[in-house]
């Protein structure tokens, strides 16, 4: 009987690199022993020591994202090229490595998910933090009620430049960080509130309650989204700021940049 070499071996034969997702040390080692293997590790965390690393900004619950990230980040590093064939081994339903997908890198078909946070005028951190909040919040919304908000991430001053008060500005006097403990509890009361949060560069809380005023002409956003979803993503093809959105319809966060939609989570997958 063909082994299962012959039936699944041309899933992996000549790979140009493999490419471990949060592998396990031991799992790791195990690549230490096949000589000439081009191998690429992809994780928060680089606690393998591994020499060629992408780091994910959080475990992306849809392995398509993880994946996408991933190997973007590793053509942005030139650690592959475009049009290597890849292994890519990640965990999908335990939490060892149980999933083996051949991929075949592809610089034409970028989703941008790599530079959202890699390459956006916000540092890669705050765009993190952020995403984190916004993600948080969807989980746990207002008091169990569900809730939307808008964040705009960078560009900070000519975003203000875009926009006008709804009401005074809670941050108008503070130093408060998008990262900042204190953040959480704030942000759960202010995401009753009307408007946007506006978030500098360094991840600095400009203001709330902004009403955003782009020219929204020939933005494309998904179908029963509305107002603050246009706005969303019109602010950040006229300004180089990304935005993130919590929806308070369907619960789902997104993340625009230059006009486009370029990630979507489900804060209950985290
Ligand atoms: N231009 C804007 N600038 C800032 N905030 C806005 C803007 N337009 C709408 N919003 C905010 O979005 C809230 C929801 O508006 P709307 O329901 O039209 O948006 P949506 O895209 O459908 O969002 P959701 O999916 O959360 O319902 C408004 O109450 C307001 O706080
Ligand atoms: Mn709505």
């Amino acid at each position: 009987m063909a082994g299962l070499d012959d039936v699944f071996g041309d899933l992996f034969t000549s790979v140009d690199a493999v490419v471990l997702f949060s592998p396990s040390g031991s799992y790791y080692e195990r690549f230490m022993a096949v000589d000439e293997l081009d191998l690429v590790v992809v994780g928060t965390e680089n606690d393998v020591g591994a020499e060629t690393f992408v780091e994910l900004p959080l475990e992306f619950a849809a392995i398509t994202d993880r994946i996408r990230f991933g190997l973007e980040g590793a053509l942005d590093q030139g650690v592959i090229e475009d049009g290597d064939d890849l292994a890519c081994a990640t965990s999908v339903f335990s939490d060892e490595i149980d999933t083996v997908s051949r991929v075949r890198a592809d610089a034409e078909t970028q989703t941008g998910i790599y530079d959202l946070f890699a390459k956006s005028r916000a540092d890669p951190e705050v765009v993190k933090a952020v995403l984190e909040v916004a993600i948080e919040l969807g989980k746990k919304g207002q008091k169990g009620k569900p809730v939307g908000a808008l964040f705009v991430v960078g560009d900070a001053g000519k975003v203000m430049n875009k926009s006008r008060p709804l009401s005074y500005n809670p941050f108008e006097k503070s130093h408060v960080h998008v990262g900042d403990p204190i953040v959480n509890v704030m942000l759960k009361e202010f995401s009753r509130l009307d408007g946007a949060f506006i978030i500098s560069d360094a991840g600095k809380i400009v203001s709330a309650y902004r009403y955003l005023e782009p020219s929204a002409e020939g933005i494309d956003i998904p179908k029963g989204l509305g107002a603050r979803h246009m706005s969303g993503a019109a602010i950040t093809r006229d300004t180089n700021s990304i935005s993130i959105v919590l929806s308070e319809s369907d619960g789902l966060v997104r993340a625009f940049k230059a006009g486009e939609l370029i990630l979507e989570v489900d804060p209950e997958a985290y």
